[in-house]
C-alpha cells in the first residue's frame, strides 16, 4: 500500500546508544542512560526538528551481558514526565511490557502522563522477554501465557481508559455538582488472568486516550496488534521482511474492521550520515575504533550521503513500508546530523513537515481521535 500520510520521526532515546561500545567516544557523556540533563537535551533537540515522539524501548531482566544502556537506565514513565516539563509538541512514547506489570496502575501511569503532557503519551505494550518471569514473581506462568495475557492487558486499559465520558466532571461551584455519575462507567472484566472492576479515577486527555503501539513478529503477536495497535514496531533490517509483514498486518487490520491507514508501520534505523560518503565512511571507522578488535558491524541498511539517505527513506516510506522512523542513535552526533542533513531534503521533497500540525500526538500522526465507547453509538 502507498502510503498517503507524511512521513513521520521518532528518535529512540537510548542512553549510551544502541551498541557495546558506542559510550566510549570522547563526546558521549558515560553515563547518559541515567542523565536527566542528556535526556532533556535530546527531547528539546528532536523537538527543533519536528520530530512525532521520543520512544524509550525498554528490558524486563538483565544480566552482566547486556549493552551498557540497559545496565544503568531510567524507568520510562518516570523519565518521560520529566521530559513533558522540558517540551511542548513533541510526543513521549513508553515501553511497559504487559507480561510483568498491571493494568490498573499502567493504565494510571499512562493516562496521567497524558494529562501531564496535554495528550502526547503513547504506551508501547509489548510482552517482552520470558526471562522477566523470575523478576515480577510470575514462575507459575509460562511463555505461552504472554500474548493472551497481553490480550487481555490491553482490554482493560482499553476499557479502563474510558471510565469517564468526556463531560462527565461537571466541576460547577455553584450548584456543588462535582461529577455527573451516569458519565462514569465501571468495566468489570473478568478475565484469565485478570479481574478489573474499574473505574479509572483519570478523566480523559485532549486526545482521547494515549497511543497505543506494539512490537512483535509472530502469528500471536500479529493477531492482537492487528485489533489493538495503532503503530507496529518493527526490525529495519531487511526491507523484503519488512514490506511482507506490514501488507500482512495491514490485510489483518482490515479484516477487523480497521481503515488500514490507522495502523502505522514504524522501522527502526540506525542512521549514519555525512556531508558526502566519504563523511559518513569516517563516522562509520570512528565508531569501528570504539570497539576491540574482532568486533566487526557491518554498515547500516541507511547510510552514506544526506541525498542518498533521504532517497532511500523516501523510497520506504512511499512504498508502504516505512509510516513512522524509528530513529536509533550510536554516534553522539547521529540526532543532530540527520536533523542538520537529512531532514532539509525530506522538507523539500515534501514528505515531512516544516511546522508541528498539532499539540496532541495523535494529531500530529494523523491518527483519529477515539471516541469513548460509552458515547460513541450515541452520536
Ligand atoms: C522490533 C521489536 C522491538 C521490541 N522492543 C522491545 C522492548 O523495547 N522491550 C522488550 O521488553 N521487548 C521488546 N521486544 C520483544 C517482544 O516484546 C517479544 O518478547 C518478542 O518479539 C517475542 O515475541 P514474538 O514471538 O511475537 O516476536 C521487541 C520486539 C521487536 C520485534
Amino acid at each position: 500500500m502507498k502510503s498517503k500520510k507524511q512521513l513521520k520521526i521518532g528518535v529512540i532515546v537510548e542512553g549510551v546508544g544502541w551498541s557495546y561500545w558506542a559510550w566510549r567516544h570522547p563526546n558521549m557523556p558515560a553515563n547518559a542512560s541515567e542523565s536527566v540533563d542528556f535526556y532533556v537535551k535530546m527531547a528539546k533537540r528532536a523537538e527543533e526538528g519536528k520530530f512525532d515522539m521520543v520512544f524509550l524501548a525498554d528490558v524486563s531482566h538483565i544480566g552482566p551481558g547486556n549493552i551498557p544502556h540497559f545496565l544503568s537506565m531510567f524507568e520510562g514513565v518516570t523519565i518521560l514526565s520529566a521530559l513533558s516539563m522540558a517540551t511542548s509538541h513533541i510526543g513521549l512514547a513508553a515501553t511497559i511490557a504487559t507480561s510483568y506489570a498491571d493494568p490498573f496502575t499502567v493504565a494510571r501511569q499512562m493516562a496521567s502522563l497524558d494529562k501531564i503532557s496535554n495528550g502526547r503519551a503513547a504506551w508501547n505494550a509489548v510482552t517482552s522477554n520470558s526471562g522477566g518471569l523470575a523478576n515480577y514473581s510470575r514462575r507459575h506462568l509460562s511463555k505461552e501465557d504472554l500474548y493472551p495475557l497481553n490480550k487481555e492487558f490491553i482490554e482493560i486499559v482499553e476499557g479502563l481508559w474510558d471510565s469517564y465520558e468526556d463531560d462527565a466532571f461537571v466541576r460547577d461551584k455553584e450548584s456543588g455538582i462535582f461529577l455527573n455519575p451516569r458519565k462514569m462507567h465501571q468495566l468489570n472484566y473478568r478475565g484469565k488472568y485478570f479481574s478489573v472492576d474499574g473505574p479509572l479515577n483519570i478523566s480523559r486527555s485532549p486526545q482521547g486516550r494515549p497511543v497505543i503501539f506494539q512490537a512483535g513478529t509472530s502469528e500471536a503477536f500479529m493477531n492482537i496488534a492487528s485489533k489493538h495497535a495503532e503503530g507496529v514496531f518493527i526490525n529495519g533490517d531487511d526491507y523484503n521482511y519488512a514490506k511482507q509483514f506490514s501488507e500482512e498486518l495491514r490485510r489483518r487490520a482490515v479484516l477487523a474492521g480497521r481503515a488500514p491507514e490507522d495502523l502505522l508501520i514504524m522501522p527502526s534505523q540506525h542512521i549514519i550520515v555525512g556531508r558526502t560518503e566519504t563523511e559518513a565512511n569516517e563516522k562509520f571507522l570512528e565508531l569501528q575504533s570504539l570497539s576491540p578488535p574482532g568486533y566487526r558491524t557491518p554498515k547500516p541498511l541507511f547510510f552514506g550521503s544526506a541525498e542518498t539517505v533521504a532517497d532511500r527513506i523516501e523510497h520506504w516510506h512511499q512504498t508502504g513500508t516505512m509510516d513512522v522512523l524509528l530513529l536509533r542513535q550510536e554516534h553522539p552526533s547521529g540526532i543532530d546530523d540527520f536533523i542538520d542533513l537529512v531532514v532539509p531534503i525530506l522538507q523539500e521533497k515534501g514528505i515531512f513537515r516544516s511546522e508541528y500540525e498539532s499539540r496532541t500526538l495523535r494529531g500530529n500522526l494523523g491518527l483519529p481521535f477515539l471516541e469513548n465507547r460509552y458515547t460513541k453509538d450515541k452520536a
